[in-house]
């Protein structure tokens, strides 16, 4: 239809018509396109002032990365004056407990803030900077050039007319020289108008062609508002999630009572000496509290999320601080405690009479904060470092470079050197005058920033600032016990090509075990409260004899013992969040179904994931570096789906009592669903000429869920002969950037509530899919293992199939949620417990070595 317009206006301006008389820019022009040519200044305005308002809601400094941003944002500031108020309160205080958490969140919080204002500036402020200050001014821009060619032409024209009239009056009059140079100057004339008009035709198509196409891309520009809407309501949600889960986990700790501590327990005498009477007491280079527990997080807690941050129990962490400094052969409890470690060696650093980088050198550190440079930075901090008094100097190596060692695993224990530095800094410097004075508390909490930044860099910088390997195990004292298996191994890391500073000690030859070679086949749990309970599956005695029937239900998850996978004669693996994450294998996972298959094992692929049909998913196998994973296979709850309603529609019961017997099936969910429906020769609702009767409604995966789908499977589901079945249970699933999306389960819901039926759900943890398997394959649950990681639906499955069941880390599910589940009393939680875990299934390469 503009399109029609722009050449109707074409042909108007080639053939005007209008030679005789003076115009208007506006004349040339259609009523439609004179509509568009006024909506130009207003949009113009409209982006120009909205951005302007929009740029100054933004708290964080405009066009910076998401660090440099959240330093610098009021939130931030509160968090650290948080840091900086709980470091004044005991470690009992439940208001200080509560300050921490609150602390970390403020950062957390700062950091969404941050990226939700990054995210305006891109995708709001920038494209509509650009309308108003470079699209729609070149419009403008032409409409005037558009104007002024005009109004010469009109000009031109009129000088034109009175040539030629003059010409015609004086026509058959004048003769020879004067009569000759008026015609030149009336073709000249002519000519000049030719040129002029020509112009203005090319200036009018260019304008014509702004015009059309500011039309075309209107839509565009509104979305930019709507946009703005998106990503507003996508921060509200992402800062809601993390308030959510840190308030949970605040209210399950704050309200947890702890047992009494007794008036006569004795606190460690260690605890608020200084640090050189300490050292020099007991003849030590490293305090005695902080050796011990670094080396009891290597052994136990370098995966443990949010450590540090998280608050111990406050009798767990008395009874520590005490065995610390009365018995150091008494701490095994505490490895599998190691938020009470953590805060044992927090409450050490807090309650020092000088911070461990001492009162004298606060200034010299803040000073680090003046340089820009990353380099002077350095410099500025290699300097300080070297002014340090040597017990200071060696204790903080000692802690830095097991902080930097801690942030190598920040992926799982999601702390960074900046999650680090808020909790920790604190702890490591402060000023000596805190008087309480309202004016210093402020003074006090902007260096607290700068003493977080400090920090962070020191972390940041560990091998440059304290060059050369480091041996945690200095005394000795505190190899942690036989049965404590390590997943980090404390002792010396892999030496350097840098010489060792004077201070550490090298480990006797042989005793050097390098973290990043010690295999992770085992693992310890973490488990608080829990007193060990039935062994795991490594104690059977006669492993073969097993595969007779059911197993015990499982009751604690432990390391994977690797002659598991040397019994078991086959392996169900879910497949997201087990064998890949989005467009990625999980690393390992090809090999090891490349090494089951040669050890002559079968694997079976259960996934809940609706989307794809089972030829897609074997594609998908070889796309991703899977070789020779059969279609027949994998069961996928699209598949397991269309073989039940197959079952139900088509089926020699087929109608028979309570059965919907043949029929459509109306389907809400994408075409990987569909084709795997018609593919078991089921007919869908909408695809035929003939409709016959809706016996039945699925629920996949569908995003395109509308109102008007719920509505229309609510009127199929008046018919109580009408089956309502859901591929699986699943309510949601995890995105790539930490955010959720919903999944069939929540649309399950919808169509539940609105229709008040209960669906029949296919997918995992019901028992269907193993079904499926046990009819076409045989295969005995007693011998199977079931690998997932989701515990609500892969671990629940293998427990209600009678399987052995692994959680893999790379997933949906973490180890304390399966610890809250076995720390539970609920019987139901239990069956969510899995009988092992492991970081990822490359984990489970080992088992089949031999
Ligand atoms: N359904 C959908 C739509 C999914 O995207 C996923 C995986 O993210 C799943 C279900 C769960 O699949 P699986 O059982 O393989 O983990």
């Amino acid at each position: 239809m503009m399109k029609r317009q722009f050449h109707r206006m074409r042909q108007q301006l080639t053939y005007p018509g209008l030679a005789g008389r003076s115009q208007e820019a506006t004349e040339l022009l259609t009523d439609d396109l004179l509509q568009i040519e006024q909506r130009i200044e207003p949009a113009k305005k409209a982006a120009h002032n909205v951005s302007k308002r929009l740029q100054a809601c933004l708290q964080g400094q405009s066009g910076s990365e998401v660090d440099k941003r959240v330093k610098k944002l009021p939130l931030m500031a509160l968090s650290i004056t948080m840091a900086e108020s709980f470091k004044e309160l005991d470690t009992d205080s439940s208001m200080g407990k509560a300050l921490e958490m609150s602390c970390f969140i403020q950062s957390n919080l700062a950091k969404v803030l941050a990226e939700f204002e990054i995210a305006l500036e891109r995708e709001v402020l920038q494209p509509l900077n650009k309308l108003s200050e470079e699209e729609l001014p070149v419009i403008l821009k032409r409409k005037k050039t558009l104007q002024k060619l005009i109004s010469d032409w009109n000009s031109i024209k009129s000088r034109l007319n009175q040539a030629v009239k003059n010409s015609s009056n004086s026509a058959g009059v004048a003769t020879g020289p004067g009569a000759s140079s008026a015609a030149i100057k009336l073709e000249n004339l002519r000519e000049e108008e030719e040129e002029v008009k020509r112009r203005v035709e090319q200036c009018k198509d260019e304008y014509m062609a702004d015009l059309y196409h500011f039309s075309t891309k209107e839509d565009n520009y509104a979305n930019y508002f709507i946009k703005l809407l998106e990503i507003q309501a996508q921060y509200h949600q992402t800062s809601l999630a993390s308030l959510d889960a840190a308030l949970t986990e605040l209210r399950e700790t704050h309200g947890q009572t702890e047992p009494p501590i007794p008036l006569n327990t004795a606190v460690s005498k260690y605890y608020g000496e200084p640090l050189e009477e300490h050292l020099r007491s007991l003849g030590r280079e490293i305090a005695l509290p902080i050796e011990a527990c670094v080396m009891m997080l290597l052994a136990s807690g370098m995966r443990e999320e949010g450590l540090f941050r998280l608050a111990a129990g406050a009798s767990m962490l008395r009874k520590l601080k005490c065995s610390l400094a009365n018995d150091s052969s008494t701490l095994e409890e505490f490895y599998s405690d190691p938020h009470a470690v953590a805060g044992a060696l927090k409450s050490y650093l807090r309650e020092l009479p000088q911070p461990l980088m001492t009162f004298d050198l606060y200034d010299n550190w803040l000073s680090v904060a003046f340089f820009k440079e990353p380099e002077e930075r350095v410099q500025s901090l290699r300097d300080t470092c070297s002014q340090l008094p040597q017990d200071s100097y060696n204790n903080l190596r000692y802690l830095i470079k097991f902080l930097a060692k801690l942030a190598e695993h920040q992926e799982v224990n999601k702390m960074s050197p900046s999650n680090i530095a808020i909790v920790l800094g604190p702890n490591l410097l402060w000023s000596q005058q805190n008087t309480g004075d309202p004016l210093q508390l402020d003074l006090a909490s902007v260096s607290s920033i700068q003493v977080v930044g400090v920090v962070e860099a020191l972390i940041q910088n560990a091998d440059s600032l304290f060059p050369g390997a480091i041996d945690f195990n200095v005394s000795g004292m505190f190899t942690p016990p036989e049965e404590i298996k390590l997943p980090e191994a404390p002792s010396a890391e892999k030496p350097s090509s840098e010489s060792l500073p004077a201070s550490s000690t090298s480990l006797p030859a042989g005793e050097v075990n390098d973290p990043g070679t010690t295999p992770k086949e085992t693992r310890t749990l973490p488990e608080a409260a829990n007193p060990p309970l039935a062994a795991p599956r490594s104690d059977d005695p006669a492993p073969k004899v097993l595969c007779t029937g059911k197993r015990a239900a499982p009751t604690r998850p432990t390391g994977l013992p690797p002659q598991v996978l040397r019994i078991d004669w086959g392996v169900l693996f879910d497949c997201d969040g087990v064998l890949w994450a989005g467009e990625r294998a999980v690393p390992g996972a090809p090999e090891l179904l490349e090494r089951l298959r040669r050890s002559g094992k079968a694997a079976f692929f259960v996934s809940n994931n609706s989307r794809r049909s089972v030829a897609e998913l074997e594609r998908r196998f070889a796309r991703l570096g899977f070789r020779g994973v059969r279609a027949e296979h994998i069961f996928s709850s699209a598949l397991c789906s269309a073989l039940l309603l197959r079952q139900r529609l088509l089926g020699a019961a087929a109608g028979a009592a309570g059965d919907a017997g043949p029929g459509r099936v109306f389907v809400l969910g994408g075409e990987g669903l569909r084709g795997e429906l018609r593919a078991a020769g089921l007919r869908l609702a909408g695809e035929e000429e003939e409709e016959a009767a809706v016996r039945a409604v699925l629920v996949g995966y569908d995003d395109q869920f509308t109102f008007a789908k719920l509505a229309q499977a609510c009127a199929y589901l008046r018919d109580p002969r009408c089956l309502l079945v859901a591929t699986d249970p699943d309510p949601w699933h995890p995105l790539s950037n930490g955010q959720r999306t919903p999944g069939t389960g929540s649309l399950t819901a919808a169509v539940e509530t609105a229709s008040g039926r209960k669906a029949l759900v296919v997918g995992k943890p019901n028992t269907y899919m193993f079904d499926c398997i046990v009819e076409r394959f045989g295969v005995d649950p007693s011998c199977t293992l079931m690998v997932g990681d989701r515990l609500e639906t892969d671990i629940l499955f293998g427990k209600n199939c009678g399987l052995a069941t692994v959680l893999t880390l790379t997933g949906v599910s973490r180890l304390e949620e399966a610890q809250a589940y076995m720390a539970s009393d609920s019987p139901a939680a239990k069956d969510l417990v899995p009988n092992y875990y492991v970081d990822s299934i490359a984990d489970l390469i080992p088992g089949l070595d031999d």
